[in-house]
C-alpha cells in the first residue's frame, strides 16, 4: 500500500467556554529515578504547558519531594523504590490502581534500567488499553525483549536514533541512512506510531508519514525529549488520535525551540526553556 504523506497540521478540538479541567484529560507520567528527577520534572512541564487538565507525576518515593518542589501544579504519586532509587517491582501494586484513573499514560524518561522497569513497561504495553507513550528507558526496556508484545491499546514510541537502533538491533548509522523506511516498517509491523527524533523528526503509523520542519540544533541538549513526551501525552489527553498528537506535538516542540533560540541563541538554549516558550508556540499555531 502506498504511503500517504501528511503535510497539514491537525487541529486541537475546540475548547468550549464552559469546559473544566476534566475536559482536557488526565495524564499519568511514570518517570524519574535517583539522579534523574529532572526528566520527570521536564516531562511534567511538557504535559502542563501542552494543556492537559491534570498531570500526575509518579516517581520513586526518594525523589518525590524534589519533583513536587519544582512545580506545584503537579499531582504527585510516590512509588516504592529499589536500592538504586529506581522503581521497585512492588510499584506494580500501586500502579494497578493508579492506571485506572488517567486518560493517557507515558513512561520512560529518567526511569533507569532494571528488570522491574522492564516488567512494568511490558505490563503497561501488553495489558493496559489506554493510549501509552513510551520514551527513553521505556524503549530501552522494550529493546531487551525478544520481540515487542502485542499492544493492548494505542501506542506512541518516541525513540532518538540511538534508542531506535537498540529497538531494531542495528546501529545509528544504519538508522540515519534509512530513517523514513525503518520507522514506517517498524510502525506497520507493530501497529504503533513511531516518532523518530532528530532534525526532520519522522512521525508515522506505517500508512501515513509526516516529517517535522520545526526545531534546531539548540534542542540537542539533555532533557529536550523529556518535554516532548509530556507534550504528546497532553495532546492525547485532549482528544487527538495518536498520529495527530505526535505530529502536532513535534511541531509545537520544535516551534518552541525556534522561538526560544531566537531570543536565547542555540547554544544558550536549555531543555527547561522549551516549556517556557510553548505558550508562544501555541499562540502561533492557534492563530492559523
Ligand atoms: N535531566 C534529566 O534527568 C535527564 C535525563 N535523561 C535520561 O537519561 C537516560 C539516558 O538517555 P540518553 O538519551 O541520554 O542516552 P542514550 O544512551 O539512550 O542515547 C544517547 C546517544 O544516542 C545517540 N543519539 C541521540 N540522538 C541522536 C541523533 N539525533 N542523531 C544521532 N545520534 C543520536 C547519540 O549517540 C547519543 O550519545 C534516559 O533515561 C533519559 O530519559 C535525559 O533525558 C537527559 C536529561
Ligand atoms: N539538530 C536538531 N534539530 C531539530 N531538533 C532536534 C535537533 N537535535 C535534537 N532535536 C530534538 O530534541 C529532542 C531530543 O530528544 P532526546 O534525544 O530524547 O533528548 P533527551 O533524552 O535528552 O531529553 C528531540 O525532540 C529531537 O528531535
Ligand atoms: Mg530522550
Amino acid at each position: 500500500m502506498a504511503l500517504e504523506r501528511v503535510t497539514e497540521l491537525p487541529e486541537l478540538p475546540a475548547r468550549k467556554t464552559d469546559s473544566h479541567k476534566g475536559s482536557f484529560g488526565r495524564v499519568l507520567l511514570i518517570a524519574g529515578s535517583r539522579g534523574m528527577s529532572g526528566a520527570a520534572c521536564l516531562s511534567g512541564m511538557g504535559a502542563l504547558r501542552g494543556g492537559a487538565g491534570l498531570v500526575f507525576v509518579a516517581v520513586p518515593s526518594g525523589i518525590v519531594s524534589i519533583v513536587a518542589g519544582r512545580e506545584p501544579s503537579y499531582l504527585n504519586i510516590p512509588l516504592p523504590e529499589d536500592e538504586a532509587g529506581r522503581l521497585h517491582a512492588s510499584a506494580t501494586e500501586t500502579l494497578q490502581d493508579e492506571v485506572t484513573k488517567p486518560d493517557v499514560i507515558a513512561i520512560g524518561p529518567g526511569c533507569g534500567q532494571s528488570q522491574a522497569v522492564t516488567d512494568i513497561v511490558t505490563w503497561l504495553y501488553r495489558d493496559i488499553d489506554k493510549p501509552l507513550v513510551v520514551d527513553a528507558d521505556g524503549l530501552n526496556a522494550l529493546s531487551t525483549l525478544d520481540t515487542l508484545p502485542p499492544a493492548a491499546g494505542p501506542r506512541i514510541l518516541t525513540p532518538h536514533p540511538g534508542e531506535f537502533a537498540r529497538l531494531t538491533r542495528t546501529d545509528i548509522k544504519t538508522v540515519q541512512q534509512a530513517r523514513e523506511e525503518m520507522a514506517t516498517e517498524f510502525a506497520a509491523a507493530h501497529g504503533c506510531v513511531v516518532l523518530l527524533k532528530g532534525a526532520g523528526t519522522i512521525i508515522t503509523d506505517g500508512h501515513r508519514v509526516a516529517v517535522n520542519s520545526t526545531g534546531n540544533s539548540g534542542m540537542a541538549t539533555g532533557g529536550s525529549g523529556d518535554v516532548l513526551t509530556g507534550l504528546i501525552a497532553a495532546l492525547l489527553a485532549q482528544g487527538l488520535p495518536v498520529f495527530e498528537a505526535a505530529q502536532l506535538a513535534a511541531h509545537l516542540h520544535g516551534l518552541a525551540g525556534d522561538l526560544a533560540a531566537a531570543e536565547l541563541s542555540e547554544p544558550g538554549l536549555i531543555a527547561s526553556d522549551l516549556p517556557r516558550y510553548l505558550p508562544a508556540a501555541w499562540l502561533r499555531v492557534l492563530a492559523k
